[in-house]
C-alpha cells in the first residue's frame, strides 16, 4: 500500500505512438527533440507502420503499444485493489504522443495527486530513454512529489515474466528441430555517444543501460537453466540501430544471426527483454526484417511473446508501485510547492 499523506497515484510511463500515418512526421520530431529526419526516413517508418496495421484513419483498436500500456495500465489498478489499495489510480503519460505526459500530469494535478510514482515501461535505466522520461516528468509536476523509479531491469518477477514466455516457444523450436536452439536476447541500441563517460554537458559516469540489458537476459537465461538451457546457448545483441547520430551500439541482430549460423545451428528463438509490449520494432524489426534476415541465412527464427497482459509483469509492477520492491536508482523528488 502506498503510504503518504495527500493522494498518491501511480503513472505508468510509455514511448508513445502515433495513431494514424499520417501523423508520422510530427511523432519524429518529438522522438528526436525536434529534430528533422529526412523524408525518406518518415517513409520507411510509415511503411513499416503500415506493416504492423497502421492506417490512414483510426482503426477500430488502438495501436498495439497503447492499446497494450492502457492495458497493463487497467490490470495494475485491479492488482492493487486486490492487494487493499484500492485508492491508488493508475495513469499513462507517453513521452512522444498522447497521452502526452504533461497531459496527463495535468490530470493528475485536477483529480488532487500529491504525491506520483513514476515507473518506466523500459526496465533498463538509460539516458536516452528514461533519462528523457524524467526530464518530461519533473518538468510537468512542479509542487508535486515524484518517486521516480529509474531502473527495475533486475527484478526477480521481471525475469520470470520473460522466462515464463520463452520457455514454451523455446521447447517447441527444440522439438521441431530435433536438436537444442540457441536464444537471442535482444534490447534496443542506443547511440555510441550517449553511454559514453564524458560529453557536453559532462557526465560523470558511464550509462548502465548496456549493462543492465545483459543483466535482464542473463537473469532470464538462468531461469531457463532447470529445462536444459546452457550458458552456451543464449546470445545477446542489440537491435534496431537507428540512421541518426553516428554509430549505435551492437552487435547488432543481423551479424549475431550469421554467427549463430555460422556457429552450426538451423535456427533460433529471439527475445526482446527492454520491451514489455509488442510495437514496432517488434512487431516489424523482428516478425518481419529480422525474419526474412534468418530466411536468408537459412535459419529458421521463433520469437517469445511479448509479455503485453502477463501476470507476473502485472505482480512486479505491483509490488514497485506498492513500495515492495525498491528499484535501483530511485530518487524521491520533491519540488518547491507553486
Ligand atoms: C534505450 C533506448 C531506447 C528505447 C528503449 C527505445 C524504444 C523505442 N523506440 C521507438 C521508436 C523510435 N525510436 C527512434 C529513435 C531513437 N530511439 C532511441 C532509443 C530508444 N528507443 C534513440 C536514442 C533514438 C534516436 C533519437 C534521435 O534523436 O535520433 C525512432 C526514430 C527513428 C530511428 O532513429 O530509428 C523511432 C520511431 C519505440 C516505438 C520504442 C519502444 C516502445
Ligand atoms: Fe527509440
Ligand atoms: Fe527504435
Amino acid at each position: 500500500m502506498i503510504e503518504k499523506t495527500g493522494r498518491s497515484a501511480v503513472l505508468l510511463l510509455a514511448h508513445g505512438t502515433p495513431d494514424v500515418l499520417g501523423e508520422m512526421a510530427e511523432y519524429l520530431n518529438k522522438v528526436t527533440g525536434g529534430r528533422a529526419l529526412p523524408q525518406e526516413v518518415v517513409e520507411e517508418l510509415q511503411h513499416r507502420y503500415r506493416e504492423i496495421g497502421l492506417g490512414e484513419t483510426p482503426g477500430t483498436l488502438a495501436p498495439p503499444l497503447t492499446r497494450w500500456t492502457l492495458i497493463q495500465a487497467h490490470l495494475l489498478e485491479r492488482a492493487l485493489d486486490r492487494l487493499g489499495d484500492s485508492d491508488t489510480r493508475v495513469y499513462v503519460g507517453m513521452r512522444n504522443w498522447h497521452p502526452y505526459i504533461a497531459e496527463t500530469v495535468a490530470r493528475m494535478r485536477l483529480d488532487g495527486v500529491t504525491h506520483i510514482k513514476a515507473i518506466c515501461l523500459a526496465p533498463q535505466n538509460s539516458r536516452t530513454s528514461v533519462g528523457l522520461y524524467r526530464k518530461a516528468v519533473l518538468a510537468a509536476s512542479a509542487g508535486m512529489e515524484v518517486d521516480f523509479v529509474a531502473g527495475w531491469a533486475e527484478h526477480p518477477l521481471l525475469a520470470q515474466a520473460f522466462a515464463e514466455r520463452l520457455w514454451p516457444v523455446w521447447a517447441l523450436a527444440c522439438a521441431q528441430s530435433g536438436r537444442r536452439v540457441p536464444v537471442l536476447f535482444t534490447a534496443h541500441s542506443v547511440p555510441c555517444r550517449t553511454i559514453m563517460t564524458s560529453g557536453t554537458p559532462v557526465q560523470s559516469s558511464p550509462d548502465t543501460y548496456p549493462v543492465e540489458a545483459k543483466r535482464t537476459a542473463e537473469l532470464v537465461a538462468q531461469r531457463l537453466a532447470v529445462v536444459g538451457l546452457g550458458n552456451d546457448d543464449w546470445y545477446f545483441a542489440f537491435q534496431s540501430q537507428g540512421v541518426s547520430g553516428g554509430p549505435w551500439i551492437g552487435p547488432t541482430v543481423e551479424d549475431t544471426l550469421k554467427a549463430i549460423k555460422e556457429a552450426g545451428h538451423v535456427g533460433v528463438v529471439m527475445q526482446p527483454i527492454g520491451f514489455l509490449c509488442d510495437h514496432v520494432e517488434i512487431l516489424y524489426d523482428i516478425d518481419i526484417a529480422f525474419a526474412e534476415k534468418a530466411r536468408e541465412l537459412g535459419l529458421k527464427l521463433w520469437r517469445a511473446e511479448s509479455l503485453n497482459d502477463s501476470d507476473v509483469l502485472i505482480k512486479a509492477l505491483a509490488e514497485i508501485a506498492s513500495g515492495q520492491y525498491i528499484a535501483d536508482g530511485d530518487e524521491a523528488t520533491v519540488l518547491a510547492p507553486v
